[in-house]
């Protein structure tokens, strides 16, 4: 039995760095995670959301700002201490069940194999227990070519959970499956969640992932661009006030335009461009 991590990033910048150019992935990602949370990770291709899970992950370290997994100030740890981070609390799932799997092992074994990285002394599930989490029990002893591509993905979550983690991160755990096998592989995220309480970031493209998910954060620009709430959306105030408006606006508002803001007298907030530009 494990329980979850809080992640906390604040002003979180990535830049990745050429010879002669700077691409900057992540400008300044404000997000709290709360313990025992499920999140999915949303976005446009190149918004930063697979930095950002590699970020989390302890993979990539970030430019600037602040990221706590747990108890652990991530930005001031050195390699090492990283390392036995992720062995202790993070289990990843890589896009791809291959990616994740040793195929000429058995599903016990990829299991077993994966204890392995655990840290000493570190009280672990058996085996057994862990397929049983993920409804493979009986598939045991099966070697990864007779697995249904469901099975294979639910293997994979099997994998990064053996060592009983308390952030589990899943890069697009559903692509490339059909239907049944997307809802198999939904389901064993929501049973790892709600029996281990293990917290849960998934980046997707899968709008039933969203569906299913109760919050999603929309990542834009290298920022959280909204977050939705059971299937609602809603920009996001971030640090100093700023707002990243919904898209049909933005298209509205070109950039340069001044707008009024004027708080009314219920609460509400009205945003009234002047027909002026900077
Ligand atoms: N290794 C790298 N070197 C330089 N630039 C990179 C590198 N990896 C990503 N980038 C750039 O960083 C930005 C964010 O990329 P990232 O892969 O995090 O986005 P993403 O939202 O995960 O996209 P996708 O949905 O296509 O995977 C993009 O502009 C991308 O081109």
């Amino acid at each position: 039995m494990s329980s979850g991590v809080a992640v906390s990033c604040e002003g979180l910048v990535h830049i990745y760095r050429a010879e002669d150019t700077e691409v900057v992935a992540l400008a300044g990602i404000d997000l709290q995670v709360a313990a025992g949370e499920s999140v999915a990770l949303l976005g446009p291709s190149g918004a930063g959301k697979s930095t950002l899970l590699s970020i989390l992950a302890g993979v990539l370290r970030p430019s600037a700002g602040r990221l706590r997994i747990g108890a652990h100030a991530v930005e001031s740890m050195s390699p090492a201490q990283l390392q036995r981070m992720r062995a202790a609390e993070v289990g990843v799932v890589l896009q791809g069940a291959s990616r994740n799997l040793l195929p000429y092992l058995t599903a016990y074994d990829n299991v077993r194999f994966a204890q392995r990285a655990a840290p000493r002394g570190a009280e672990l599930d058996a085996p057994e227990e862990v397929l049983d989490l993920l409804g493979l029990e009986s598939f045991a002893r099966e070697k990864f070519q007779v697995l249904t591509p469901g099975q294979r993905q639910r293997l994979a979550v099997a994998v990064a959970v053996a060592h009983s983690p308390g952030l589990l991160l899943a890069d697009e755990p559903t692509s490339q499956l059909d239907h049944d096998a997307r809802e198999e592989v939904l389901d064993a995220l929501a049973q790892v969640n709600a029996v281990r309480g293990t917290t849960v970031v998934a980046v997707t493209h899968d709008p039933e992932v969203s569906e299913r998910v109760r919050r999603t954060v929309t990542i834009r620009d290298g920022r959280v661009g909204a977050e939705g709430r059971s299937g609602e959306e809603f920009a996001v105030v971030g640090r100093g006030g700023s707002l990243t408006l919904p898209l049909d606006v933005v298209a509205a508002l070109p950039p340069g335009t001044l707008v009024r803001v004027r708080l009314q007298g219920d609460g509400s907030v009205l945003l009234e461009p002047t027909g002026e530009g900077s």
